[in-house]
């Protein structure tokens, strides 16, 4: 089925999920759709399952019980569409490889068998994507000389490049700088734009009200799925959060400066 084909076909639904690791769920019955061309944060805090439920959306783990579903069909039937953005520390940043060459891999799927290497049309996919995420100047360089950020974007340009109209992030936020969150963010609303729907994992309960469209709220459970203005309520926050303090601190500056 083509993704865009019935736009009223949530872009995600995982209904009844429960995911455990050994004895131990890491997620209990989590239920929630997700319309398509959002852009999604899921938010909890440490351990409380985020990257669990992002790797079984992507179907790299098996779940216990409950399904996944992706444009209406089972995620094992729809793996192209779907896209991962790994957190930066988890890559090795030595490996010699180049911008473009990274970009490439996300059209692997697609050559055929029979087909030596990538076509012109494949470097076409790329230099577009590499250009919707303006590192296309950056083509040539190896992945070790790229700052945080343009590393952020090459793993994006790649989710691109293999026409993934889902992608997942994972912390893509995590320890930039204020200008290259600026980038980055700017990266996911163009993606948006084009009707992609996006899912990231994010810790900062304060930019998480001006960046996301929704957000989930987890702990083991689903506790809330919403709009920022719904998910971010003292109450609720204290419930997941045990009362953290930092959060709160977090949250009265995002409603102060909303109310200005
Ligand atoms: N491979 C694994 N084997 C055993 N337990 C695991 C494994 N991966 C995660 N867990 C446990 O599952 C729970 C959820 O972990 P997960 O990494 O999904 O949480 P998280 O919200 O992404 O955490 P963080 O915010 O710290 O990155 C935690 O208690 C964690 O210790």
């Amino acid at each position: 089925m083509s993704p865009a084909a019935d736009t009223s076909v949530p872009a995600i639904e995982v209904e009844h999920l429960t995911v455990s690791y050994g004895a131990v769920p890491a997620l209990l019955d989590v239920s929630f759709a997700i319309p398509q061309g959002q852009l999604v944060g899921i938010i909890g805090p440490n351990g409380s399952g985020k990257s669990t439920l992002i790797k079984a959306i992507l179907g790299f783990l098996r779940p216990d019980v409950g399904d996944v579903r992706i444009f209406g069909t089972p995620v094992e039937r729809t793996r192209k569409l779907v896209a991962y953005v790994p957190q930066r520390g988890s890559v090795d940043w030595d490996f010699p490889v180049t911008v473009e060459e990274v970009a490439m891999m996300g059209r692997y799927g697609n050559i055929p068998w029979w087909q030596w290497g990538p076509s012109k049309a494949d470097w076409e996919i790329v230099e577009e994507a590499l250009s919707i995420v303006r590192m296309a100047d950056l083509r040539k360089r190896q992945i070790g000389a790229l700052s945080g950020g343009q590393q952020q974007r090459l793993f994006m340009a790649r989710a691109l490049a293999q026409g993934a109209q889902v992608v997942l992030l994972d912390e893509p936020f995590a320890g930039v700088d204020a200008a290259t969150e600026r980038a980055i963010l700017n990266v996911l609303e163009n993606a948006k734009k084009s009707g992609r729907t996006l899912v990231v994992v994010h810790h900062d309960l304060a930019t998480a009200a001006e960046f996301f469209d929704a957000l989930i709220l987890l702990k083991q459970r689903l506790f809330a799925f919403g709009t920022p203005l719904q998910i971010l309520q003292p109450e609720l926050l204290s419930e997941v959060y045990d009362g953290n303090v930092r959060a709160f601190e977090h949250l009265r500056r995002v409603i102060e400066e909303k109310a200005k």
